[in-house]
């Protein structure tokens, strides 16, 4: 994707410039968002999701760059466990994304595309545009925001910075800070992206970008998000369309094929400079650090909020013990929080695959 797509999307433009984390500002934002259900006329059944690193704002509905349905259609819409025929969804595309949201890619004031001189942004910052969002809408508080991954990230963020903007927050599949292991494997992928003859700095937007790199980087992302026994049971050791080792550097295994799939259909989707800047601001985020090191402290204006949290068995990408720090420090300021670890074979991206039992979580927190 070598640069920003030319169909439009719905957006508002903030009408004052995003204050940064990094003491920048950034001004004339383009938020892109979607909804989907009626707002109440009381404007009291609004739902923030966010979304996670390489999601955008289409939730549900055909996606208009990929074809593909939208990420969470089974979780949102009519009847779903998020029934929009009860509730207004809104989703945003985060600043720094590249699916309308000013990012990279878009324009600077001298008329050409930001790259490396966009300023490094938060999952604060993020947080911090949809509530300007929220305030060009008209929408004071939300019945909920929600959010798996990153977007669990931005749900525990502004239960943090913005505690009177929702009253439930569910957090799925999330941690309060990256650790070493989680910016290791994201700098893995930073250096295939820098390392990519075609990256040039991140001023490749007048030519070829650097799908290679970027490929790679989504390659060894997206093992993190499946398991170990699911990748067994989808792949074992079985050949990919021959009956015999190639004694090559053939992609020999299904593994390998679809890994190589995985990472090729992603650069169709996504600015590889987006990646960069979205992977250092999951690393940037520590909550407790923010608060000045302890994490129940980050809550201590959330105490009347709602929190319902879940992790996966599998995901070994941010674990069930990193969610119990999280309602560890809940329970310290007394926030009224529910904990449930699922069982499911997926992986870290559980959350975006058939399991029940996370509907009736959903579901049942929500109403
Ligand atoms: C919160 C958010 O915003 S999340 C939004 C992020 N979106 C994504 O991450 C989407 C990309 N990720 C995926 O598709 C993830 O794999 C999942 C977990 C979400 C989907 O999982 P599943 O439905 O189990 O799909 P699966 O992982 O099997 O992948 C299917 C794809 O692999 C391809 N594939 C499967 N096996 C092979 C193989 N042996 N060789 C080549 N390709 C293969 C399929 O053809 C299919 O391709 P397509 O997506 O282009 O149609
Ligand atoms: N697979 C999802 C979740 C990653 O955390 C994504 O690419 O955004």
């Amino acid at each position: 994707m070598a640069t920003t797509s030319t169909t439009s999307f719905r957006s508002v433009t903030l009408d004052a410039p995003l204050p940064l984390d990094s003491g920048r500002e950034l001004a004339g934002v383009q938020v892109a968002y979607e909804t989907a259900g009626e707002l109440a006329a009381d404007k009291s059944n609004a739902i923030l999701i966010f979304h996670a690193l390489t999601g955008d704002q289409f939730v549900v509905g055909q996606h208009p760059v990929t074809g593909k349905p939208g990420w969470w259609e089974r979780m949102v819409g009519p009847g779903k466990p998020i029934d929009t025929t009860r509730y207004h969804v809104i989703c945003a595309n985060v600043v720094g994304s590249c699916m309308g949201s000013t990012g990279p890619a878009s324009l600077g004031a001298d008329g050409k595309p930001y790259a490396m001189n966009f300023p490094v942004i938060t999952i604060r910052d993020m947080v911090r545009a949809q509530m300007m969002l929220l305030d060009a809408l008209g929408i004071e508080t939300l019945h909920a925001v929600v959010g798996g991954s990153m977007g669990g990230m931005q749900a525990l963020s502004c239960a943090a910075n913005f505690p009177d903007r929702a009253s439930r927050v569910l957090a799925i599949a999330t941690t309060a800070r990256h650790s070493a292991q989680n910016i290791a494997f994201h700098e893995m992928a930073r250096q295939a992206i820098m390392a990519d003859p075609n990256w040039r700095g991140g001023d490749y937007y007048d030519g070829q970008s650097p799908d290679k790199g970027l490929a790679v980087a989504r390659m060894a992302a997206h093992i993190t998000y499946l398991s170990e026994e699911g990748l067994t049971e989808k792949f074992g050791r079985r050949l990919q369309d021959r009956d015999a080792k190639s004694f090559g550097f053939d992609a020999d295994f299904q593994v390998e094929s679809y890994l190589r799939h995985q990472g090729l259909s992603f650069t169709d989707r996504f600015d590889a400079n987006s990646y960069l800047y979205i992977t250092r601001a999951m690393d940037y985020f520590d909550l407790a650090e923010e608060a000045g090191g302890l994490l129940a402290d980050a809550f201590v204006g959330a105490k009347e909020t709602r929190f319902c949290l879940v992790s996966f068995d599998t995901d070994w990408l941010y674990t069930t013990a990193d969610m119990r720090e999280v309602v560890h420090a809940l329970n310290a300021v007394a926030a009224p929080v529910s904990f449930v670890e699922l069982s499911a074979p997926y992986g870290h991206d559980s959350f975006l695959l058939d399991v029940p039992a996370l509907d009736q979580v959903v579901t049942g927190f929500i109403a």
